[in-house]
């Protein structure tokens, strides 16, 4: 499929779930003003009708692209997700289609940090129970099972972007950190990897999970792990759903095994505000049950919205794609004076010598010529003569594993 360079109001970003208006601010500021806005995530046979005419769209964590979703959106250039977690995407699927994503891999770790380290304060002073038993009129006054956090082991489980930065905080408050990682990190401070999940478990205060939602993830914390855990220790759970069995967790409360838990996401969330949210969790009042929120501050929404709005602005205005999840990464310079072609294919042999050749062949001049690949794509771009980029375009567009390619002008 060969693309045109469209004039920037031709071009159409589809902005779903409400993302920061810093989003909207941003691509304006480009000269972006072709923008649909919505709310709320779009049903799927909504999305499929919205996302048919949008060459950019833009997701948090609820909307699910899928390859039915990616088939009804012929003209789509790149996804924006307006958030970390990008396993709403179905990555494969835009990959073969020449559709690159992104994501803010670090604008809301702070705000998850900062309520994962309240949460632990809170429990360990059975603060959630107090509080509930007080809105119903009685008064607990005692300090039984009430602990400060000093001197406590936090086990982290993911020690990434977030697992780091709430063992700093935790540390700089008294707290001993361990954490569980399948790779072997460098640990910041006084933290101490340890070699196993269980041996973690074992051995902490309050765990609490940072890990990506993957098949190895699913249920990593089920009635087993649970049965691991010190008595009365606290699980907190703002990473993915899918991490936690809720079942063996509600037994685990209901048996008092755990001393409390704070969780965030869970394995099925209402659509939208409006519709309820149902979990057997409801019932135990030294739980901390919020609403997939531990990204939504106000600092870090507006920082997402700009981190993000840049990178699809920057990818349509020049095709830089640094950071991109699913694509060769490439930083490009400005293409004044000429025409750019970007050239994405699947990475089989011989692609490389066939798009040399439509340069040999045509005489056409190139100025600059940029190249990465990844396992199953390469990413070509190259700066030509502005009179020529027509009929090379067109040569490229016929190469065999040709996924894609457009011309900037
Ligand atoms: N609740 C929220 O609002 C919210 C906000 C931001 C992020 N998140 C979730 O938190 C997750 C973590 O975010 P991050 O920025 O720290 O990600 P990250 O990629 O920086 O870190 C994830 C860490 O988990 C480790 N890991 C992966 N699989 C593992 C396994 N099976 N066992 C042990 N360790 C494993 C990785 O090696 C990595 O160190 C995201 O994937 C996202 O789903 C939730
Ligand atoms: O992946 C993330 O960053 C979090 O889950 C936050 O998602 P949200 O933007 O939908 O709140």
């Amino acid at each position: 499929m060969a693309q045109q360079s469209l004039p920037k109001d031709k071009i159409k970003f589809l902005l779903l779930e409400g993302v920061h208006p810093s989003a909207v601010e941003t691509l304006e500021r480009d000269g972006y003003t072709n923008i649909e806005f919505h709310k709320k995530a779009l049903p799927p046979e909504e999305l499929k009708k919205a996302i048919a005419g949008a060459h950019f769209v833009g997701i948090r964590s609820r909307t699910q692209l899928t390859e039915e979703i990616f088939e009804a959106a012929k003209k789509l250039v790149a996804v924006g997700c307006f958030c970390i977690g990008t396993n709403q995407v179905d990555l494969n699927a835009a990959t073969r289609r020449g559709v690159a994503v992104f994501n803010a891999p670090f604008s809301n770790t702070r705000s998850v940090a900062e309520l994962v380290i309240a949460e632990a304060i809170l429990l360990l002073r059975g603060v959630a129970e107090k509080n509930a038993a007080a809105h119903r009129g009685e008064w607990m006054k005692t300090a039984v099972n009430s602990y400060e956090i000093r001197g406590k082991k936090l086990g982290i489980v993911g020690y990434g972007n977030i697992g780091m930065q709430l063992g700093v905080i935790a540390e700089s408050m008294g707290m001993q950190v361990q954490f569980y990682d399948v790779v072997n990190k460098l640990p910041l401070g006084n933290a101490r990897q340890v070699p196993s999940l269980n041996n973690l478990l074992g051995n902490s205060d309050v765990v609490s999970l940072h890990v990506p939602e993957t098949g190895a993830t699913q249920d990593m914390i089920g009635a087993a792990e649970l049965a691991q855990m010190q008595q009365g220790a606290i699980l907190i759970n703002a990473s993915r759903g899918t991490v936690v069995d809720i079942d063996a967790l509600s037994e685990a409360l209901a048996e008092g095994r755990l001393g409390g838990a704070g969780i965030d996401v869970f394995p099925v969330e209402p659509r939208s505000n409006d519709d309820e949210f149902i979990s057997p969790l409801r019932q135990f009042d030294n739980t901390f049950l919020t609403p997939h929120i531990g990204g939504s501050t106000v600092e870090a929404q507006e920082n997402i919205g700009m981190e993000v709005a840049e990178k699809l602005a920057k990818y349509s205005d020049n095709g830089t794609t640094t950071s991109s999840v699913n694509f060769p990464e490439v930083a490009l310079p400005e293409h004044a004076g000429s025409h750019r072609l970007l050239h994405i294919h699947r990475n089989v042999p011989g692609i490389m010598s066939a798009i040399n050749n439509v340069f040999s062949e045509t005489g056409v001049n190139v100025s600059a010529q940029y190249l990465q690949t990844t396992e199953e794509v390469g990413y070509v771009v190259i700066d030509v003569d502005a009179e020529y980029s027509d009929v090379a375009l067109e040569r490229l567009a016929a190469i065999d594993g040709t996924i894609r390619s457009r011309v900037l002008f």
